[in-house]
């Protein structure tokens, strides 16, 4: 597996990627500032369960983002545990189709986390998962190795085989929006330079 990164926003990227890339919106970085960059390891596991966690913890390699389903927001399937112990085994973040808590203590520890949200009833530790194989993740299919980025606006998956050209795209299109703040600071509008009619297109 490469080690991907990327300093683009989220919407660059998956405006450049011109995919249906973005995870569901409810999956939101659970501290201000988190932020995440890093190649996919997919685990399923299920609501209310959190086995699979921990042996995604131990089989996942260095740099990458543990990036999970579990259909349960009602559960904390992660918390300060796993994180340090993520942590000490180099993951570099955690995206979660599920609630977490200790959300404090994870800000503390500088441990990104993208999740539903929090939820403070622990879970069971029974069913074991699958790791390392492609999940559909907040609606997105996630392939091990996918470029997975979370900022402050939400979090993103690019297919591995297209991230060199995405992110090329991504360079561009950072380039053409520099150049629109430019004219607009200069006095141009945003309907003169979309080339858009203010009265619309009735279809
Ligand atoms: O222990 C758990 O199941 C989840 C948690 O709170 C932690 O990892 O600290
Ligand atoms: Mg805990």
């Amino acid at each position: 597996m490469s080690v991907l990164q990327t300093s683009h926003t989220t919407a660059t990227l998956l405006e450049a990627s011109k995919l249906d890339a973005a995870l569901d919106p409810g999956i939101q970085a659970l501290w201000p500032g988190a932020r995440l960059a890093g190649p996919a390891f997919p685990v399923q596991g299920v609501g209310g369960d959190n086995l699979a966690l921990h042996n995604a913890v131990l089989a996942a390699p260095p740099g990458s983002i543990l990036v999970v389903d579990v259909g349960g927001k009602d559960f904390g399937h992660w918390g300060e545990i796993l994180a340090v112990a993520a942590m000490a085994r180099e993951i570099s973040g955690l995206v979660i189709d599920g609630a977490v808590r200790d959300s404090v203590e994870q800000e503390a520890l500088g441990f990104p986390v993208f999740s539903r949200g929090t939820a403070i009833r622990g879970t069971a530790k029974a069913f074991p998962g699958w790791i390392g194989r492609p999940v559909r993740v907040g609606g997105v299919l996630v392939r091990p190795g996918d470029l997975v980025v979370g900022d402050a606006d939400g979090v993103v998956s690019l297919p591995h085989a297209q991230t060199a050209d995405i992110l090329e795209r991504a360079g561009e299109r950072v380039r053409h929006e520099e150049s629109i703040i430019a004219a607009l600071r200069n006095g141009a509008s945003t309907i003169d330079l979309y080339g858009l009619d203010p009265a619309g297109r009735q279809s």
